[in-house]
């Protein structure tokens, strides 16, 4: 990163994020989250609902907002819209946590559990092992660990620490580089981000060009910029088990019927 010019969007999700974990630390300890009833239940398995021929492999997203779009939907319900998603055939959701940057909460998850019985995954830029005793006391599902804000040793680390606690990982990668420094045996699915999350340029391309190259015994998941129901297509066949859609339903007055209207149309 020796060219780097100013500090990219990442750069200041990072600073924020270990400031308010810092803060959490101070406020509520992990021995409170060990007495949470949902600590103890036991997690949907990504792996089993994403290849699940009833599913559509579709991870549906609850996005309120992001640094690149600004306000997405501010008039809807993680209840509502999740439950949406999962009768369009979601295989698994995911929640976004941050509140800073993505307008996200704790307690969107948590209605998101409450109102569902598939896999949710934290959405979240997990920097220390705290987040993740967190993710399952909150009733998640999946964890995502991001090759481009981790090193090796705190991904291999972290997967562990989620394994012992029935969470599922996924990695998210954006190139290749990032992809052969970052897998590691306890895994279960390898995301390829086809947004740059420095510059917010978006490729599917990304995808292509990483699915060869990512190991066959992880699900492969192709996050990000998907908006044409072919290109599910396009992807499944290229390899891919997973897609990860957020922006394309959210900016809807009802995402989950936005998803239903694209799921009818991945093979019409
Ligand atoms: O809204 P989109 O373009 O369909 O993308 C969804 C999801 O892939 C995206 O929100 C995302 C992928 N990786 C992330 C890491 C952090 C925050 C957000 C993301």
């Amino acid at each position: 990163m020796a060219e780097k010019t100013g500090a990219t969007i990442l750069d200041k999700i990072v600073k924020h994020k270990l400031t308010e974990i810092a803060e959490a630390r101070a406020r509520v300890p992990i021995s409170r989250f060990e007495e949470e009833d949902l600590f103890h239940r036991e997690c949907y398995s990504l792996r089993e609902f994403v290849l699940s021929p009833e599913k559509t492999g579709i991870i549906a997203e609850f996005k309120r907002a992001s640094p690149s779009k600004g306000i997405i939907n501010d008039q809807v319900s993680a209840a509502n819209v999740t439950q949406g998603y999962a009768d369009a055939g979601a295989s698994a959701l995911s929640v976004l946590t941050d509140s800073q940057f993505f307008g996200g909460r704790i307690n969107d998850l948590l209605q998101a559990r409450e109102a569902n019985t598939i896999p949710i995954l934290r959405k979240e830029f997990i920097l220390d092992e705290y987040q993740i005793i967190e993710a399952k006391a909150i009733g998640a599902d999946i964890i995502l660990l991001i090759a481009a804000i981790l090193t090796p040793e705190s991904i291999a680390k972290f997967a562990n620490t989620a394994k012992n606690l029935g969470l599922s990982v996924l990695l998210e990668v954006h190139n290749q580089e990032e992809l052969e420094r970052s897998v590691c045996d306890d895994l279960d699915a390898v995301g390829v981000n086809n947004r740059n999350l420095a510059d917010f340029s978006v490729s599917l391309q990304h995808s292509y060009d990483l699915v060869n190259l990512i190991p066959d015994n992880f699900l492969k998941i192709s996050e990000s910029g998907i908006s044409d129901p072919k290109t599910i297509r396009d992807l499944k066949q290229a390899g891919f088990n997973g897609f990860l859609i957020g922006e394309n339903f959210m900016r809807e007055a009802n995402p989950g019927e936005a998803m239903k209207d694209f799921v009818a149309q991945i093979n019409a």
